[in-house]
């Protein structure tokens, strides 16, 4: 007898049946549904299981967008997708209801480990893309995990062995199939790539390849973005050659289909670099019942405009956000923006992809974006699903014609504003004050110069970004700086691009004159050690501590040198009577000196020596007997024997060394730039650090799951941490005016890092 509620064997051997009856009519009717024929508009007008449908009608996903209604059908007939949507158009749910449906079928339990990989290329879009997965999957029993860093390793491990669909980021997910001993990726049924673009360019070349190679080959893969890259060797990193293309980069072609939203409506002002500053402030201004976005090239820009502008009191929140910053403190400022409705947020790209702010009125672009397509995600944080949205992106005089003529290539043609003279207001006299009295807020306009300034250096389209028309001076002015910062490149490639810059001005042709090295340097022909340039720089508070122990610390060294040295003050040594003695000055000298083509080249000829019973080396002749020698030819002969010989080794020893050298720029040019790369990642899409990974992992059941990341201090929170009142009234105490939020200062080998195209020298006092 079954005790009440609990269900007998043969209960459950006929509900079993009942659902495998259930799951094999899904199947036939997926194989046979025709999305031209069955002119679906509803999900449930699709063949999807219930309980899905269920979670979608209770998220209120009725019905469906056009790329939903065209890629769910493919994806549940068990096709590859490469799709490709304006921002906005409900992609997400695109690949998660195929993921849920797909797994239902396939009867998966826990035991049968991952079944879903979903691949984000920042953690916002990920804890974004679990958080819709948890709201739609709610009536389903599979576990979701969500790694993103953080957590301790062994603990994710345990629980990570159980979730069977995992969304994360390149790093963290790469970092998890390399550590945990229980996450099992042999029976993986589907790939997804969320920015599909983005997750398979340069940046995450290689992290995203050793992810795909851990995966079966034989596997669903999915691929949306608004802005799809269809080269045939991305797909074919991916093993994708029977795929279906929805709404791909053919349509791009049709003007109707332009890649940005009917509703957005796009704008465009030309300013030049040093006014940028005085417009955004007065834009603010002029919007202050607004939601606005403003994308800044940098974080260490974001910073600064985010601190002085505060500073200044628009009359608006303001917040800022980039990868830089901790977790916890992106996530608050997320949970924020989303919830309060008038509000200016700064941020880098690190929000220009994916994320789903709702009701943004206006996207700003204060600074130009690397390309259109960057251009096209930046826009779609406004207008999206249907709704009204503005944009407004600011290019300088020599932006804007090549600039224009790449989105129009994209069928995107903003419209030109002009500025009303009677708006405009300079802030730099506000600004210079403010620099004056914080050297805080001095070291970062210094820092965001130098940032700005790099980031149009390492720009690859060189007709929208030209280094070398760069006002420089007034640039550094605009920012309250009193002159530009002097700034030097490291790099041969650098070098003969600043030397063929024609019009570069002064303080950046400095930047020609090099050394032997190929390394730009200042004139001076003292060499400036460390402290030198730690001298230089000690204006700044920030440094100022880390200055003053150096300082400090030499000082007591150079004590401890007087004491330690022998003084001769007995004695008297004639100079001349000193053996001479040289060392290498410098590295390169001491690697020739080391290497073995020199160190042969300064031997002269080589000498055979043999060695007697007692281990005495002597030339071969004196132990070898004149009947002997004469065997071997004659004295000529075998002089010239052993030249060609050792003339032989010393040619295959030239050969080794040259190819090592070789080997070793090439190494070094490749570090150099994956440096610059990460770098750039850094800036934009902040995975650093590595060594505290949290990680929010399901137990086996979406909604614990999902209570779980509620209650998690680094988990961005369900329900608001903020009510409205908190976060209209950002206090802004004194105190808190006191206490800057000043990222960590770099340190000198940052600043001086070889792997550091333009780096600071000598910055302005
Ligand atoms: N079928 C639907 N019914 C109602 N709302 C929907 C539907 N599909 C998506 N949405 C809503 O539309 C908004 C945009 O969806 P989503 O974030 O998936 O867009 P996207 O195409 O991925 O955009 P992006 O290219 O910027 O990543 C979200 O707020 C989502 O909740």
């Amino acid at each position: 007898m079954a005790r009440k509620g609990k269900l007998t064997t043969a209960q459950r051997k006929q509900l079993r049946k009942q659902e495998n009856e259930y799951i094999k009519d899904l199947i036939t009717i997926t194989q046979e549904y025709d999305p031209k024929t069955a002119n679906a508009k509803l999900f449930k007008d699709l063949p999807i299981s219930r309980n899905v449908l269920k979670g979608l009608s209770q998220s209120a996903f009725i019905k469906m967008t056009d790329i939903q209604k065209e890629a769910i059908p493919m994806a549940l007939k068990g096709h590859d997708v490469l799709g490709a949507a304006k921002t906005g158009s409900g992609k997400t749910l695109a690949f998660l209801v195929p993921i849920l449906e797909k797994l239902y079928r396939e009867k998966w339990t826990e035991f049968d480990g991952l079944g879903a990989l979903v691949i984000s290329p920042t953690r916002e879009l990920a804890m974004q893309i679990y958080e819709v997965l948890t709201k739609i999957g709610t009536h389903t029993s599979f576990s979701a995990g969500l790694v993103i860093g953080g957590k301790d390793v062994k603990f994710e491990s345990e629980r990570i062995s159980k979730i069977n669909i995992l969304i994360g980021t390149p790093g963290r997910i790469l970092q998890h199939l390399d550590q945990a001993v229980g996450l099992t990726t042999s029976n993986l049924q589907m790939l997804v790539l969320d920015e599909a673009d983005r997750c398979l360019d340069m940046g995450f070349k290689k992290t995203l390849d050793a992810i795909v190679n851990n995966l079966p080959a034989t596997r669903q893969t999915l691929l949306f973005s608004a802005t799809q890259s269809n080269s045939l060797s991305d797909l074919a990193r991916l093993s994708l050659t029977d795929y279906k293309m929805i709404g791909t980069l053919e349509d791009a072609k049709d003007p109707q289909k332009a890649a940005t939203p009917s509703t957005l409506t796009q704008s465009y002002i030309e300013v030049a670099l040093p006014d940028k500053l005085d417009i955004l402030f007065s834009f603010i201004k002029s919007h202050l019942k607004a939601k606005i976005i403003v994308f800044l090239s940098s974080s260490k820009q974001v910073h600064f405009v985010y601190e002085t502008f505060r500073k200044m009191q628009p009359g608006i929140s303001l917040l800022h956000l980039h990868g830089r910053q901790k977790q916890t403190a992106r996530t608050e400022t997320l949970v924020k923006f989303s919830r309060a409705q008038q509000v200016c947020l700064f941020a880098t790209d690190v929000v220009a992809r994916g994320i789903d702010f709702p009701a943004v009125d206006w996207v700003i672009q204060a600074d130009c974006p690397e390309d259109a397509d960057t251009y096209i995600h930046r826009v779609g944080r406004s207008a999206r699903y249907g709704k009204k949205g503005k944009s407004l992106i600011m290019l300088t005089p020599q932006e804007r014609e090549p600039f224009l003529a790449r989105l129009k290539s994209k069928h995107i043609e903003p419209e030109k504003l002009n500025i009303k003279q009677s708006k405009k207001k300079s802030i730099k006299p506000q600004l210079q004050s403010l620099l004056f009295k914080d050297p805080e807020l001095k070291y970062l306009a210094q820092k965001a110069f130098i940032s700005y300034i790099r980031s149009i250096y390492i720009q690859k389209d060189k007709e929208v970004f030209k280094f070398g028309e760069l006002p420089t001076e007034e640039f550094a002015n605009s920012l309250g700086l009193p002159g530009a910062p002097k700034i030097k490149i490291k790099g041969m490639k650098a070098i003969e691009r600043a030397k063929t810059l024609k019009n570069t001005p002064r303080s950046l042709l400095s930047l020609a004159n090099t050394n032997d090295d190929g390394e730009v340097e200042k004139k001076d022909k003292n060499v400036r050690t460390k402290i030198d340039r730690m001298f230089e720089r000690k204006n700044q508070t920030v440094l100022s501590e880390h200055y003053l122990n150096i300082t400090k610390s030499n000082a007591n060294e150079d004590e401890e040198d007087d004491f330690m040295q022998v003084k001769r003050a007995n004695h008297t040594l004639n100079e001349d009577d000193l053996p001479e003695l040289s060392i290498p000055t410098s590295m390169r000298a001491q690697k020739r000196a080391l290497s073995k083509k020199a160190s042969i080249s300064t031997k002269g000829n080589a000498t055979k020596l043999v060695y007697d019973d007692e281990g005495v080396s002597h030339p071969v002749y004196e132990l070898e007997g004149e009947e002997d020698f004469h065997k071997n030819g004659t004295a000529e002969d075998q002089k010239k024997t052993f030249i060609n010989k050792e003339s032989e080794v010393m040619s295959k020893v030239d050969t080794v060394d040259k190819q090592v050298a070789k080997e070793k720029k090439q190494e070094k040019k490749r570090k150099r730039a994956e440096v610059v790369r990460r770098e750039q990642e850094a800036e934009m899409y902040d995975e650093s650090d590595f060594e505290e990974p949290v990680a929010y992992v399901g137990n086996g059941n979406l909604s614990d799951d999902m209570g779980d990341y509620e209650s998690d201090d680094e988990a961005p929170a369900k329900k608001p941490r903020y009510n409205a009142s908190d976060f209209e009234s950002e206090p802004e105490s004194d105190e808190d005016n006191n206490v800057m939020e000043v990222e960590e200062p770099q340190t000198l080998e940052d600043l001086e890092s070889l792997t550091s195209r333009l780096i600071k020298n000598n910055l302005a006092g």
